[in-house]
């Protein structure tokens, strides 16, 4: 057994099982403690919210408290294990949302058998809470189920592998074209998956300038173009009106690889098929679609993103959904819309050419953290993150007409 996995089950089953758990942030001790937490006290706050359900923000914890809900059909790059196999995954959002942004979460794994089933098991328990964190659920399912609660639900829904991912990516993006000195408009691009965060990433690419008929996606099948007749929806949007068909065939002078698929995918040769100074974000979790050390020992003139916390530049969601939930709760946003992901990629992309905090370097082991190749995104231990990313999209949320209340918090 290897270190790392002994180490990562003693790590969950010890001294609790578990990454997260349940504390009171009121008195219970004396029976007046009681009396007001519990019968009869309790009452009051019941008719209040009977009378006026906005008054549950101000008597209970919903206002910073998310679900994060998943059916475990894609559970990172592990594929279709079930929603109790998803657990793990789940209690860890609900650790990173509660570290990196101080907001309570709590993970629920849903079984059930239709997709109409699932929609209808999220929105009847939506009210609960401030907002919905959907996480590992397969395309194209993830589509149809995020459309119909965005719709149902009152409070904000957001699948974190669609719009966390592509937040984090078109941050990296961005900043990596700049070190590279390319841009995003004239990029060849390579994506390799076309699933839930494929399709996602690409279209805020496509959004922060990309050109839709310079991507090349694949699917198991290999080249998604305008001759198949095997698309869905969403694949169809990416349909390119090539003669190419195989992942060498498009990797022949690209500037951009998009990883978001499965381990070990982009053999060497392949990638010694791109054009000068490529940038790879081999993204699919826990292992790579290529390994640093050896897309490194190919090309020198690469600069290599994984979603990996041992390697520099980690492209993870961990970026973005602690905040981009914290400044939407704040403010009560009704949904996430496309103004405050952008206002997240804008905030991310700043932090990254600031000085880095001595405590970060420390957490990071490091002894110097300066924008460039590799560094080209914050580490998601960053403090300066929470502030100003939920700031940025709290304003861009009040002013994009979604938020409920009219002032963003101050978070100094
Ligand atoms: N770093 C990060 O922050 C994140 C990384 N990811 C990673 O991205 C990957 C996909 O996740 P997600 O989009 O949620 O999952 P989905 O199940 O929605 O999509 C998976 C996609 O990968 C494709 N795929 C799988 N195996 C291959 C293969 N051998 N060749 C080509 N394509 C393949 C599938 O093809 P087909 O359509 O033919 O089945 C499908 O399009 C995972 O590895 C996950 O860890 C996801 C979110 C965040
Ligand atoms: C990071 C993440 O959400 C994933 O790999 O699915
Ligand atoms: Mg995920």
């Amino acid at each position: 057994m290897s270190d790392l996995r002994q180490r990562a089950l003693d790590y969950h089953a010890k001294p609790t099982p578990g990454k997260i758990r349940v504390e009171l942030s009121k008195p219970a001790e004396s029976v007046d403690d009681l009396a007001l937490a519990y019968s009869p006290g309790v009452a009051e706050p019941v008719k209040e919210i009977a009378d006026d359900p906005a008054a549950a923000y101000q008597y209970t914890a919903k206002g910073n408290l998310v679900a994060v809900i998943s059916n475990g059909t894609a559970i990172l790059g592990l594929g279709n294990l079930g929603p109790l196999a998803s657990k793990p995954v789940m209690e860890g959002k609900a650790f990173l949302f509660k570290r990196f942004a101080g907001l309570d979460a709590i993970d629920i794994e849903v079984k059930h058998r239709t997709t109409e089933e699932f929609i209808n098991t999220v929105a009847n328990i939506a009210d609960t809470f401030g907002g919905i964190n959907l996480e590992d659920i397969k395309a194209p399912e993830c589509f149809e189920i995020e459309r119909a609660l965005v719709e149902r639900c009152k409070v904000p829904v957001f699948h974190d592998d669609q719009h966390g991912t592509a937040i984090v990516t078109a941050a990296g993006m961005l900043n990596a074209l700049e070190i590279q000195g390319k841009n995003l408009e004239d990029a060849k691009i390579v994506c390799l998956g076309a699933g839930a965060a494929a399709v996602a990433c690409m279209e805020l690419l496509i959004k922060c300038g990309a050109q839709r008929e310079r991507i090349y996606m694949l699917d198991r099948k290999g080249v998604i173009h305008t001759r198949r007749d095997d698309l869905t929806e969403h694949k169809m949007l990416f349909a390119n009106n090539t003669d190419k068909r195989t992942l060498d065939d498009v990797m022949e002078g690209a500037d951009i690889f998009v990883g978001v698929s499965g381990p070990d995918l982009l053999p060497p040769e392949t990638l010694a098929l791109m054009a000068p100074n490529p940038i790879v974000f081999a993204c699919s979790n826990p292992d790579p679609e290529i390994r640093p050390e050896l897309a490194h020992e190919i090309r020198d003139d690469l600069i290599m993103a994984t979603g990996r916390s041992d390697y520099p530049n980690q492209v993870n969601n961990v970026l973005c959904f602690p905040f981009i939930f914290r400044g939407a709760l704040d403010v009560r946003a009704s949904q996430i819309n496309d103004e405050m992901k952008v206002a997240a990629v804008e905030a991310i992309r700043a932090v990254s050419k600031e000085p880095v905090p001595e405590e970060v370097l420390k957490a990071s082991k490091s002894d110097s953290l300066v924008f460039g190749k590799e560094y080209i995104i914050p580490k998601p231990m960053d403090p300066r993150l929470c502030s100003r990313i939920a700031t940025a999209v709290a304003k861009a949320a009040i002013e994009s007409g979604v938020a409920g209340l009219e002032t963003p918090p101050d978070y100094a």
